[in-house]
């Protein structure tokens, strides 16, 4: 072990002092407190000065429970650490430093990966870690009252010994280390009991386990607690799909994601160049079936981002599934296409490159700062010759403007069901009462859109939802409001395994292993 040089062990003392003041509090999310932000001011430009590096923590353990704090807390945690100060946080280092009371040394790939497979297990696996420690504690009233910092670090070494497997002597003395020092000594002690205990429960197969029995609120509290996931999204699930299907997905939803590159025909790269890329790259990859210029990979995205091919425009990261919403709206050179909800710019990057430099995408969205990333990327793509870009509500943009296109692309603010495997946090944002707001904007915006379109010419309203209230209905109650559109059969453009018996699209997570996805095809007849 790497002995702490002693102007780091004086800073360790010090830290120790601070963070009494400030973790072992607890403060609620939301609430500051001056004292500690005085005391931390201080401290960190001191700390600066002396480059308090700490050799003794793994630094992917440390940069993980931060990014954790940030994840569950959002901008909130910013106010738990006092930084309402421009630029205060912006530099994750500076967070560790703020949060830890030491720097690590910086990252190397290997804990790049670390970080990003210990934060994404850790958040999706919440509920049921939880349900564990809570468990094993000796008073379980004291979990809710649990400083922050030490349950992102019980929930690591949690995660890390059930889920990741790693050789728990390795864990135990880690997440043991980096409690006392960010913390306290006492701190330290608590996670190494507690982690023993759960090592030894492992080790003789006897871990706790939730119960699916009783009425369906409690088996679907089990189900919820088993799989980690909220209990309303179980019970919509089981009630739409059945109990074995909803089960499948949650398994889905907690496995690793998986994601795809389109190569981008904008610069002339062609999928197979990106393939000779990646295997010098020595990145494993499959082609995709479905579509063209897409490629699979499931590792490898280090080498990728540091090889510069995202940088230069030369491809994008982005699902099949939203790939495949693009192959329903057909884009042709020469066409008018409005993408009304565009940004960040996925799919009217991919139309914009399926035009030829022939025709016109108009991104539009009412968000101005994703908009701004959408520009900068068509021009990265060279793609900016064929996209122009409106900062507007849709809902109100018809009414100031007369021209129609040839096509339509709705891709409508979601409750994203349909992606949780890559957004790991999702999953405990979304709440019940989000669908049915959602489904209001929805009808409105579809509403909206449909003005837009030429006599003869095409609505899509796609989703990267599973629940059929934000699909087939949605189109279902606009197609009752709206007697001059009906279905255009989506079999003409999708594979039949993606094709439902209505004619719309539908990827299934479950059944197609690619991200869930919705999307019809209206045709305007007058
Ligand atoms: C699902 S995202 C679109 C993703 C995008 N199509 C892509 O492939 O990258 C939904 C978008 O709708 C935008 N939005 C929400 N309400 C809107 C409104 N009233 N008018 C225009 N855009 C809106 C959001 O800002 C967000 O960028």
């Amino acid at each position: 072990m790497l002995h702490l040089p002693s102007i780091q062990a004086c800073s360790v003392t010090e830290k120790k002092h601070k963070h009494k003041d400030s973790w072992s509090k607890s403060p609620k999310v939301g609430e500051s407190n001056s004292r500690t932000a005085t005391y931390k001011k201080g401290y960190v430009h001191q700390e600066r000065k002396t480059q308090n590096v700490n050799l003794e923590i793994s630094p992917h353990r440390a940069v993980s429970a931060v990014r954790l704090m940030r994840i569950e807390f959002g901008g909130a945690f910013a106010d738990l650490l006092n930084e309402k100060g421009k630029g205060s946080g912006d530099n994750e280092m500076g967070y560790v430093e703020r949060t830890l009371g030491f720097c690590t040394r910086d990252l190397d790939d290997r804990d790049l990966r670390l970080v990003t497979d210990i934060v994404g297990g850790t958040i999706r696996w919440r509920k049921y870690l939880d349900y564990l420690i809570l468990s094993l504690i000796h008073d379980p009233s004291s979990f809710s009252r649990m400083e922050p910092l030490l349950l992102q670090i019980l929930r690591i070494g949690f995660y890390e010994i059930v889920k990741l497997e790693v050789p728990s002597y390795a864990v135990v003395d880690e997440n043991v280390q980096l409690a006392k020092v960010s913390l306290r000594p006492g701190a330290g002690n608590m996670v190494n009991g507690i982690l023993r205990k759960l090592v030894l429960l492992k080790e003789t197969n006897s871990l706790p386990s939730p119960q699916v029995e009783g009425d369906d609120r409690a088996q679907a509290r089990a189900l919820a607690t088993l799989h980690s996931h909220p209990v309303w999204m179980v019970r919509r699930w089981i009630k739409y799909l059945g109990r074995e299907e909803a089960i499948k997905l949650m398994i889905w939803n907690n496995s690793d994601p998986r994601f795809s590159l389109r190569a981008n025909r904008g610069k002339d790269f062609t999928r197979s160049e990106l393939a000779s890329r990646l295997e010098t790259l020595k990145v494993p990859y499959e082609l995709s079936p479905h579509l063209d210029d897409f490629i699979r990979i499931s590792t490898g995205m280090q080498s990728i981002i540091q090889d510069g091919l995202l940088k230069e425009g030369l491809c994008s990261v982005q699902d099949e599934s939203a790939g495949l919403v693009v192959s329903v709206v057909d884009p042709q050179p020469g066409e008018t296409i409005i993408d009304c909800c565009a940004a960040p710019g996925g799919k009217t990057l991919f139309m914009a490159a399926c035009l030829e430099g022939r025709g016109m995408v108009t991104a539009l969205d009412i968000n101005n700062g994703r908009l701004r990333i959408l520009k900068e990327t068509a021009k990265l793509q060279q793609l900016d010759n064929v996209i122009a870009t409106v900062h507007t509500d849709l809902r109100t943009f018809p009414e100031d403007n007369s021209v129609t296109y040839d096509k339509v692309l709705l891709d409508a603010p979601c409750s994203g069901l349909g992606v949780l495997s890559k957004r790991a946090d999702l999953r405990w944002n979304r709440k019940s009462e989000d669908m049915e707001e959602l489904k209001s904007l929805q009808d409105e915006l579809l509403d909206a859109a449909s003005m837009l379109v030429k006599p003869g010419g095409v609505l899509v309203y796609s989703t990267c939802s599973i629940d059929p209230e934000e699909n087939e209905e949605r189109v279902a109650a606009f197609l009752l409001r709206h007697q001059e559109y009906s279905i255009d059969s989506a079999e003409r453009y999708i594979s039949p395994e993606f094709l439902t018996e209505q004619g719309y699209y539908f990827s299934s997570p479950v059944k197609n292993s690619l991200d869930g996805a919705f999307a019809a095809r209206l045709i305007r007849c007058s």
